[in-house]
């Protein structure tokens, strides 16, 4: 039977993923060439699980990142969160869909500084035209361990504080998936571990897919699969490996 659907917003019959790239590919031009920082990835996360991306510097886990999470747009294919095709929607449509349905952790926590540190958290809700929940937010900010610490400026905070901030703004909208980019970057050991077990259980807590990309093997360790990006490709998967074994392919592949 054939069907002919007039929206260009559903992907067809396969809903089954939280995340699914469709031959994805990004060139950025360089002088008169062009640079390809992804070529032809194909790949879906399963709703609810904990997916580490990494690879060798250069080999195009930000553009990953980036395109997946629609704060930048692909050559060519097509990015699916959920049913919705993110990449057949206008500019101001995607950035819609993303206020709603996606969080992004960012390194350099990227917080406000003027803002408190609720204001913070509630910035996207705002952006959206939308009331924060209080008790919703009440229950993240206990959630991510920052009680007492609303009123504060982000000045006034740690690095592993402002992450936890960074955190709770990126759950507040109660997005279906969470993008981070080396969330744990910045932080030393023993505070990357405490942000990225509030990262993992707040994410578990509220069924939320968390994506995250690392260098480090010790925090991809903690995700249910790994992926490993060489050359803007897809070059391998690993399904709850050790931080050895990731380390050992790091290795093959010429980190
Ligand atoms: N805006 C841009 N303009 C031109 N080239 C870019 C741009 N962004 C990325 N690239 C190039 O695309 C390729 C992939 O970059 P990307 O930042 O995605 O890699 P990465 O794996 O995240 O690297 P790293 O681990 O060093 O952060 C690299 O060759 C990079 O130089």
């Amino acid at each position: 039977m054939t069907t002919t659907t007039t929206t260009t917003t559903t992907a067809g019959p396969r809903v089954d993923s939280a995340v699914r790239l469709v031959h994805l590919t990004k060139s950025y031009p360089n002088g008169p060439e062009q640079v390809v920082a992804l070529q032809g990835v194909s790949l879906a996360v399963s709703p609810g699980s904990f997916t580490a991306i990494m690879g060798p510097s250069g080999s195009g886990k930000s553009t990953f990142l980036n395109l997946a999470a629609g704060l930048d747009t692909p050559s060519t294919g097509q990015v699916f969160i959920g049913n919705t095709d993110i990449t057949a929607l206008s500019p101001d449509a995607v950035t819609r869909f993303r206020r709603r349905s996606i969080g992004f952790v960012f390194q350099s926590y990227n917080l406000v500084g003027h803002l408190t540190v609720g204001e913070n958290i509630q910035l996207p809700l705002l952006l959206d035209g939308r009331r924060p929940d209080e008790r919703w937010q009440q229950a993240l900010i206990e959630s991510v361990g920052l009680t007492g610490m609303t009123d504060r400026l982000p000045s006034e905070l740690s690095g592993g504080q402002a992450q936890r901030v960074a955190i709770a703004r990126a759950l507040i909208t109660r997005p279906t998936v969470v993008f981070a980019d080396e969330p744990t970057g910045a932080l030393d050991r023993r505070t990357g571990d405490q942000v990225l077990d509030v990262l993992r259980s707040t994410a578990q807590r509220f069924a939320q897919t968390l994506v995250l990309v690392t260098h480090d093997p010790h925090v991809a360790a903690a995700a249910d699969e790994v992926l490993f990006l060489a050359d803007g490709r897809l070059a391998g998967r690993l399904v709850a490996p050790t931080s050895s074994q990731i380390a050992a392919r790091l290795v093959e592949l010429g980190r």
